[in-house]
């Protein structure tokens, strides 16, 4: 018990009896954490042999996602609204690698398995029922949402590449046709999988709003080290197929109101915003929709073309090419000297540096955090390879 003083002065640890508990374990195991995560594995595939083919054959690009994502829940676990989405999504994504609702028990133990071992100085049967009782809501949740999306969506699409069209040495536009209707929304992204790096997924936005002719297109640049990546831009050709997994995000236009859109797009990171941009001319909203497309050297501006030619065909439309070499800073920077842009709402999306300083201009210029829209980064950093 701490003395009334130390009460006084102690910061308070605010949230609910299970949520101190988990954050107690949480920090105990962080400065191990890659440990953690080796021996949670092991555990699996160990105890539960049958579950190792759900997982990619090499598992050190990816093998700590599943379990960042139940810790990421497991450390929310108050905040019930975005929980249960970020849990219905993750639920439904895990779909396509054929996870079973009988299979999360097994997760479950390990999970416990792997934190008891790791958190041995603070584990006790209170903490223990903590974990238990969190984990059962999130595999819950998960396990709802998945079936829920049984009865509607397939597990996972095939789709065929139509045209490769490599528009710099590293960064493709590739255009595919899913073997079933694919319904999305403008801003959104999918996983992708290749079939030359089975069961390894990455995630791509959509570069084109949903057309008639229910084609899909990607913009990838392959990244060092980015199987994915580099097996799409370097390798894919028409008539491939590859597998995607259902569409998530909300960077997506509210139709409700008639606000302006300021969209930051970085690098490859201009598809969505092209997507949201065709979106608008669909609806004939007519509302101002402000782009600014950020590239390191003009010979990164691949898709400035596209981006211009929809600026020609509508009034309301305006695209500004930042090139940081030219303008000696970055994208986020630009904005400060255009504007106000308190009738607007915020896009961004790019490499993870970009949307953090991107967030914090915006917020400087006055634009509320409930206005800006971007993707995860976590997801981001996950996304690029
Ligand atoms: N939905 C999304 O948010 C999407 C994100 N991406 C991500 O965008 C990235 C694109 O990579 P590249 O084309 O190589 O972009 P890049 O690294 O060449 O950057 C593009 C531009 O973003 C700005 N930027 C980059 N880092 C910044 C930082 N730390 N602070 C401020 N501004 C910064 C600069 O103006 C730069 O020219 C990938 O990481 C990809 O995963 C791609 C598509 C969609």
């Amino acid at each position: 018990m701490p003395s009334p003083e130390e009460a006084a002065t102690a910061p308070v640890e605010e949230g609910s009896p299970d949520a101190l508990l988990i954050r107690r374990a949480m920090a105990e195991v962080a400065p191990v954490a890659d440990k953690v995560t080796s021996y949670f594995y092991a555990l699996l595939f160990v105890r539960h042999p049958d579950l190792r083919s759900l997982f990619p054959a090499a598992m050190d690009t990816q093998r700590d996602r599943l379990l960042r994502a139940l810790l990421t829940a497991a450390e929310h676990i108050d905040n019930k609204e975005v929980l249960v989405d970020y849990l219905q999504n993750l639920g439904r994504g895990h779909r396509k690698y054929g996870t079973r609702a009988e299979h999360y028990p097994a997760v479950g133990e390990c999970l416990i398995g792997a934190l008891s071992k790791y958190a041995a100085g603070v584990w006790n049967a209170e903490m223990e029922a903590a974990w238990v009782r969190a984990y059962t809501t999130i595999s819950q949740v998960m396990i709802d949402a998945a079936a829920a999306d049984e009865l509607r969506a397939p597990a996972w699409w095939y789709a065929e590449i139509v045209t490769h069209d490599l528009r710099t040495p590293d960064v493709a536009v590739v255009t595919v046709r899913p073997d079933q209707p694919y319904p999305f929304l403008a801003g959104q992204y999918t996983s992708v999988e290749t079939p030359w790096w089975p069961r390894i997924w990455r995630h791509y936005s959509f570069a084109s709003a949903p057309r008639s002719d229910g084609l899909l297109s990607f913009h990838v640049k392959a990244v060092p080290a980015g199987w994915v990546s580099n097996a799409l831009v370097h390798r894919a050709r028409p008539g491939d197929i590859i597998r995607l997994g259902p569409p998530a995000g909300s960077m997506t236009v509210d139709h409700t109101t008639d606000s302006g859109l300021l969209c930051l797009g970085g690098g490859t990171g201009i598809a969505p915003i092209k997507a949201l941009v065709e979106d608008v001319a669909e609806h004939g909203d007519r509302r101002p929709v402000e782009v600014f497309y950020g590239a390191r050297t003009d010979h990164d501006l691949y898709d400035i073309d596209t981006m211009l030619r929809l600026q020609q065909s509508h009034p309301w439309l305006s695209v500004r090419a930042i090139i940081d070499q030219q303008a000696n800073q970055q994208l986020p920077d630009a904005i400060r000297a255009y504007g106000p842009w308190n009738e607007f709402d915020a896009y961004l999306s790019g490499p993870p540096g970009m949307i953090r300083s991107g967030m914090n201009a915006l917020r400087d210029i006055g634009i509320p955090s409930d206005r800006i829209r971007h993707d995860s980064v976590e997801e981001l950093v996950a996304a690029g390879s």
